[in-house]
């Protein structure tokens, strides 16, 4: 069995690690010519946490990664008071099987190189095309030189992220629906942060049609910010575009103060627009199959894009472990019968936050409020962070799923 996997990102590395552990052949290409990320936060959630910790690397994630003592930590926009704070630590492990983490995504990446055999990843390779015969798949990939090359495999995973080229080959996909939203990013260094911004924790302000997101990472050497707004006539949707950080500032001149001093010791900004995508119909056609971004990329009100990613990898490698070229697109079918409803379900959760997280200041953000404060923080992220993947991968691995 020789698999392709067409993107060296988180969801793509974490395949190939995977799948080589697994004893499957897995070649890497990836467009860039070296593995790199983009400067910003993720949350590591127990779904991801698991999987990484059985492909043995716990203790690796923990040296760089910032353990969580307190998660959606809501608070009210005026003064900082909590709505709503679910503790994690002891209770997170008993509840959920892992602890919580806040990484930087580089650092999470490097990781993920170091754990996988160097000579399984192809840099300065861009998928430009895939032909199928029933039998194996041609890609064909250029390299920054503009040299044109060929390479076949019994399995194709498309990796490559929300502007997927392998997608359109599987499936036809409606227009992204723009949310009316944009993201600022930043990181900002810990000595210049308010002390309440370097507690382990990842804090969620909620405001009049905005919502500002803050977080450790790094060992606890930088702050994380993720600020949400309404977009104006911004439709930039990359994750490098500059913005301005007295617009910023602008935005959330009203609220407590301490989230005007984060934002003054910031030294530059990104903007994204975000935009929203639904469920796709598939995944796979034959040999081909999505993974990641490409096959559910969803708005990040859940931290669960990269978590779900994993979860793909997890399932992927336990479905292709067994898998002969013959029955390959069995293997495949079976991982999107597994993988699509729970990712959708996650990518349409994401959605619904959209909403929730942008009521205009009155009764309705009130109720919300009042809604959080009576809520159950242990309950809540059960549906996200629970045992499902494992439950199939233990079925899997006995041979009754
Ligand atoms: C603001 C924000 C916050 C987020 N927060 C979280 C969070 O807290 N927790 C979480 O789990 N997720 C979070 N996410 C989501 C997460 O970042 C993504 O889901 C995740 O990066 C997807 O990984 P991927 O490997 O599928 O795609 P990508 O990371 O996009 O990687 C795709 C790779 O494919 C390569 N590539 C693309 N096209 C080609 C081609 N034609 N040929 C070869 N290579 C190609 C690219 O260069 C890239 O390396 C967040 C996202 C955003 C925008």
């Amino acid at each position: 069995m020789r698999v392709a996997v067409v993107g060296g990102g988180l969801g793509g590395l974490t395949t190939a690690l995977l799948l080589d552990r697994a004893g499957v052949e897995v070649t890497v290409y990836e467009q860039a010519g070296e593995l790199r990320e983009v400067g910003a936060g993720i949350i590591v959630a127990p779904n991801m946490v698991r999987p990484l910790t059985r492909a043995g690397l716990g203790e690796r994630l923990a040296d760089f990664a910032v353990r969580l003592d307190v998660a959606w930590e809501m608070r009210r926009w005026q003064d900082g008071s909590v709505l709503f704070a679910q503790r994690m630590g002891a209770e997170c492990r008993r509840l959920y099987g892992a602890d919580c983490y806040v990484a930087h995504r580089a650092d999470l990446l490097t990781m993920l190189a170091e754990a996988v055999p160097k000579e399984l990843v192809r840099l300065d390779r861009r998928l430009t095309g895939l032909r199928q015969d029933g039998r194996e798949v041609e890609l064909t990939l250029i390299d920054s030189a503009g040299r044109e090359s060929t390479a076949v495999a019994d399995v194709v995973v498309g990796a490559d992220g929300i502007h997927s080229t392998v997608r359109p080959t599987v499936v036809a996909e409606a227009p992204p629906r723009f949310s009316g939203l944009c993201a600022y990013r930043c990181l900002v260094p810990a000595e210049a942060a308010p002390s309440l911004m370097l507690r382990p924790a990842q804090t969620i302000w909620l405001g009049p049609g905005r919502h500002f997101v803050h977080y450790p990472v790094s060992g606890g050497r930088l702050v994380n910010v993720v600020a949400v707004v309404p977009a104006g006539e911004w439709r930039i949707e990359s994750w490098t575009t500059d913005g301005r950080l007295e617009d910023l500032a602008a935005e959330f001149e009203t609220w407590d103060p301490r989230l005007g001093q984060l934002i003054a010791a910031a030294s530059e900004t990104k903007r994204w627009a975000m935009y929203d995508r639904s469920p796709l119909d598939r995944w796979t056609d034959g040999r081909v199959t999505l993974l990641g971004d490409a096959a559910h990329a969803m708005l990040p009100f859940l931290g669960q894009g990269a978590c779900q990613a994993v979860e793909d990898a997890a399932v992927l490698a336990g479905c292709l472990r067994e898998a002969t070229p013959e029955t390959a697109d069995r293997a495949l079918l079976r991982y999107e019968e597994i993988r699509k409803p729970r990712a959708s379900q996650v990518q349409l959760g994401s959605r619904g936050r959209e909403a929730v997280n942008h009521l205009p200041d009155g009764p309705e953000q009130r109720k919300r409020d009042e809604g959080l404060a009576n809520g159950d923080p242990l309950r809540q992220n059960a549906w996200l962070y629970g045992h499902e993947v494992e439950t199939e991968l233990v079925l899997m691995e006995k041979g009754t799923a």
